[in-house]
């Protein structure tokens, strides 16, 4: 799909025309949907009014999962109900089951057994297209396309194919990506990502005309870990300044953020949600626990514990475990800083 963007915006087509074409590619070879669309309009309406809420809500209710053609059950039994506008972290250890639960909640997958329902109703009730219109998701996997950065972060906006560059500017401030594009010499138009060049040979032929195109692009800039991520929370708060958006769910956001850059970003993501329902999947206690209304705990994939901070804490369970492993961590490394410093001086003493 990557490459066929790419051939796409080849000659850096309008962005919406770009998007009809791709659109048309999927209708052309009849590309089956294995998920099966709803027909209920999303936001609901309730008589002639939409439900006035600006948040989503979000409930599992004894949700089993399995991926399909495998047999391990990987979320078992798990219940919760996240209200309209509230933030909710979910954490766990590793393979407890966190990012398998964000796959349910976006319909990536639909439960083995037991419902997700969204404002009341199953989430597979839904036109598809509706719900996940009115949700901001910011996954791990944040490859950017093989468009320039201009594109890359228009393609958040969920109703504008072509947004100022006021409001790029403003995504851009917002995701901390500004510093980075701000060095690049072609700033906003730099192609990013090399491309698989493979389709160039396609049934053992060269195609003379595309290597030429190629050869004339724009060589590749390379970005590290952390620009990239920074680029897909400005493609993502491109899309939360958008309308109709309800739901803003991040799956370790900032992974390869520096801790200044993950301060920065989660301060924004909280100051720019408005009323929208929010949940996070963090591997980091801090700054986003200990304000979030509610924390979901998994392990092994179940869902052992749930409250805020302060009642986590104090229950003494798997979270309160998480939290003291990163905490003595920190405790060590105060401690042997200190012992450090104690024998510099000590040291000095000598000297
Ligand atoms: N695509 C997949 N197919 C089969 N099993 C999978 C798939 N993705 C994850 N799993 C399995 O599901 C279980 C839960 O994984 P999941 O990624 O949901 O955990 P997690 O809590 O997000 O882990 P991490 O903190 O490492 O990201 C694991 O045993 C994992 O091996």
């Amino acid at each position: 799909v990557r490459d066929v963007v790419y051939i796409l915006c080849f000659g850096l087509n309008p962005l919406g025309e770009t998007l009809i074409e791709l659109r048309d590619i999927y209708a052309r070879f009849d590309i089956e949907n294995l998920m099966k669309d709803g027909d209920e309009p999303y936001p609901r309406v309730d008589g002639k009014n939409e439900l006035k809420s600006k948040g989503m809500e979000i409930e599992f209710r004894n949700v089993f999962f399995k991926y399909p053609g495998t047999s391990k059950m990987v979320l078992e039994d798990i219940s919760f109900k996240i209200k309209p506008g509230q933030m909710v972290v979910i954490v766990g250890a590793n393979g407890s089951g966190k990012s398998s639960t964000f796959k349910l909640f976006n319909r990536i997958y639909d439960p083995t057994e037991g419902e997700v329902l969204v404002d009341g109703l199953p989430l597979s009730s839904y036109k598809l297209k509706d719900v996940r219109r009115a949700m901001a998701i910011l996954r791990q996997d944040h490859t950017p396309y093989p468009l320039s950065l201009r594109m890359n972060i228009a393609l958040g906006s969920p109703d504008n194919e072509n947004p100022s560059e006021e409001e790029l500017i403003k995504a851009l401030q917002a995701g901390g990506a500004d510093r980075f594009i701000e060095k690049l010499p072609k700033k906003l138009d730099t192609v990013l990502d090399p491309v698989q060049l493979s389709w160039l040979n396609l049934n053992g032929e060269s195609n003379d005309v595309l290597k030429k195109m190629v050869a004339d692009k724009e060589k590749v800039t390379d970005v590290s870990g952390g620009e990239s991520q920074r680029l897909a929370a400005a493609r993502t708060f491109m899309r939360l300044g958008g309308s109709g958006i309800r739901l803003l769910a991040a799956d370790e956001p900032t992974s390869a953020l520096d801790p200044e850059g993950e301060y920065e970003l989660f301060s924004r993501l909280k100051e720019q949600r408005g009323g929208k329902t929010v949940i996070f999947i963090t591997h980091r206690f801090g700054h986003l626990t200990k304000y979030a209304d509610m924390i979901l705990v998994l392990k092994d994939g179940r869902l052992v514990e749930s409250g805020n901070h302060t009642e986590l804490l104090a229950k003494g369970g798997e979270y309160r475990r998480l939290h003291d492993v990163q905490a003595r961590a920190f405790i060590s490394l105060d401690d042997s800083a200190s012992s450090e410093m104690t024998d510099s001086k000590s040291t000095s003493k000598l000297d």
